[in-house]
């Protein structure tokens, strides 16, 4: 298997209790990885334990195959009510990381235009953010995560405030992007449908470790 992220006997401790114990696992790349486990087990806690790794050069327990500015990482929550003063346009131009210039540079003009295609937001894009939808507002964040081009982006809860058809339009739209661009997505989440139909792997944290099963994902 081609693992985009290797861990070998990670201990991972917090105030007064170990979260895990000798964690051993592999992320395949170019596929998506389902992150399961009971609320508190430290799902979110693992993933930012990581980025710290990778960020501190730490590599005895974490090996990752890319750079820290090849990651992406989508957190859970986001503090954006009703008068957050940006459009989807300008939020998620927010996403390109080298600029020189405060302004969008031609090629970063020509890049936004598609990714805005690509997550289905161009016909929203001048529409202010806070006044958007749950699914606009995932969708939003992606975008504004492409800007980036990672190779491994990670999702925390992304579906979590999201109905039914939202959720499955999410995920659909993540699977065609991993295709098109050739991802890795991590994508932390409860959902037993989601990762039933979506999943191509499911790593289930309990009991201070974790088991990675392959999943059969439909689409
Ligand atoms: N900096 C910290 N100091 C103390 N405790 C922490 C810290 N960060 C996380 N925790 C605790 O670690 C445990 C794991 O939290 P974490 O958010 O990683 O779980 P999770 O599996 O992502 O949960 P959920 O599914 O509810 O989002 C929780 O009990 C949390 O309260």
């Amino acid at each position: 298997m081609d693992s985009i992220l290797k861990v070998t006997n990670l201990n991972l401790e917090i105030p007064n209790r170990t979260l895990f114990k000798n964690l051993k696992f592999e992320i395949p790349a170019h596929k998506l990885t389902c992150v399961t486990g009971e609320n508190g087990v430290g799902k979110t806690t693992l993933i930012k334990h990581l980025l710290q790794d990778l960020d501190n050069h730490f590599t005895q327990h974490v090996q990752f195959s890319i750079q820290r500015d090849q990651i992406q990482y989508v957190p859970q929550l986001r503090n954006i009510d009703d008068e957050f003063p940006l459009s989807i346009h300008d939020f998620v131009s927010l996403g390109f990381k080298k600029r020189i210039l405060p302004w969008n540079s031609p090629q970063m003009k020509t890049t936004l235009t598609q990714i805005l295609t690509e997550t289905n937001l161009s016909n929203i894009e001048k529409q202010p953010l806070g006044r958007s939808s749950g699914g606009e507002k995932q969708r939003a964040y992606l975008a504004q995560a492409l800007c980036a081009n990672p190779e491994l982006l990670i999702l925390d809860e992304a579906t979590a405030s999201l109905d039914v058809i939202s959720k499955h339009e999410l995920l659909k739209l993540l699977k065609k992007i991993m295709a098109t661009r050739g991802l890795t997505i991590i994508f932390i989440t409860h959902d037993p449908d989601l990762i039933e139909q979506y999943a191509d792997y499911e790593l289930h944290l309990s009991n201070q470790s974790g088991t990675l099963l392959k999943k059969e994902g439909l689409d």
